[in-house]
């Protein structure tokens, strides 16, 4: 289990990045971290990994102590493997070259066997012998994350994995990566902007704001019940709106347009999303935007219903 007892860090004295965290996560979980760009994501997975000093509190995986550079030559924990935004990777070798660096050459044929499991997981069987250079930025960090799996991690954190993937191939690698992770039994943190990384993963959500945790939870609690617009905002369009002198925080799923009701708007613009519109309406000269299967004329009059 990875225990963070009320950690504080700052790059200096004046400006503390991590506030006093406190959470703990259990052998094989998936954890996401989420919060506005800057918030401190990037430099929790590093407290973590065992890259800073602390200025306050302490962190352990069961009874180790993770400590920083100050007390380890080579900083970083065994026991975890760490895929930062910037992969690190050897680029004058190729792919599985790369990957088996981190696998016994004592042992060829269960390495190679390795190798080819993870190229599989990584969707890059096809890259084996390419050398690393003459990659793309979303293969490299494919490559970066099969590198850090190659010697079975206990706790595997991992900096925005999908950032440089596109859609097509995100959505399918992060089916089979989790799934791996979870046959495995790895536990795992993802910092991520990514609502998909969170919602469909994640067994347990955090939300950074201003340097603190704002919410600890499991990800359907914190998308259902968000307790501020902060919190919705990274799941979807949000309206916050004051209907009845009664404060609303509302998905644009939740509001629909019927016949009649005692909510009128007008339409302002329809944005197309593929599947639906985005509809933008004014209500009580508040701005409120709301899905719908088709676009409408801009200044049509609509009855609006909060499901
Ligand atoms: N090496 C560093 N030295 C000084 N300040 C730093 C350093 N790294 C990060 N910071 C600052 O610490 C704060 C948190 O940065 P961090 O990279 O952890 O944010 P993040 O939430 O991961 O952001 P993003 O989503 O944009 O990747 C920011 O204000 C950043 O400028």
């Amino acid at each position: 289990m990875l225990q963070v007892n009320n950690i504080t860090f700052g790059y200096s004295k004046n400006k503390i990045v991590l506030d006093n965290f406190n959470f703990t996560l259990q052998k094989g979980e998936h954890l996401c971290v989420m919060g506005e760009s800057g918030c401190g994501k990037s430099t929790l997975l590093k407290a973590i990994y065992g890259l800073l000093d602390l200025q306050k509190g302490t962190i352990f995986w069961n009874e180790n102590q993770v400590l920083g550079p100050e007390f380890h030559l080579v900083p970083g924990m065994d026991f975890f493997k760490y895929v930062a935004q910037d992969f690190d990777l050897m680029p004058y070798i190729s792919v599985s070259e790369n990957i088996k660096k981190f696998l016994s050459r004592f042992y060829p044929e269960e390495s190679e066997a390795r190798t080819q499991e993870l190229l599989d997981v990584i969707e890059m069987k096809a890259f084996e012998n390419t050398k690393v250079k003459n990659l793309s930025g979303g293969q490299k960090q494919r490559v970066a994350i099969a590198r850090a799996l190659a010697n079975e991690p206990e706790l595997i954190l991992l900096d925005e994995p999908f950032g440089q993937i596109d859609n097509f191939k995100k959505n399918s690698l992060r089916r089979r990566l989790f799934k791996y992770l979870k046959d495995k039994n790895i536990a795992c943190i993802v910092a991520t902007h990514d609502k998909n990384d969170a919602l469909s993963f994640a067994d347990q959500l955090i939300i950074i704001r201003n340097n603190k945790i704002l919410a600890n939870n499991n990800p359907k609690e914190i998308y259902n019940n968000p307790t501020e617009k902060y919190i919705a905002a990274l799941f979807d369009d949000v309206n916050e709106i004051v209907i009845d002198n009664k404060n609303h925080l509302l998905y644009p799923h939740q509001i629909k347009i019927v016949e009649k009701s005692d909510i009128s708007a007008t339409v302002l613009n329809s944005y197309f999303k593929g599947a639906y519109w985005l509809i933008e309406a004014e209500v009580e000269n508040q701005i409120v935007f709301l899905n719908h299967f088709e676009e409408l004329e801009n200044g049509k009059e609509i009855n609006l219903k909060i499901c």
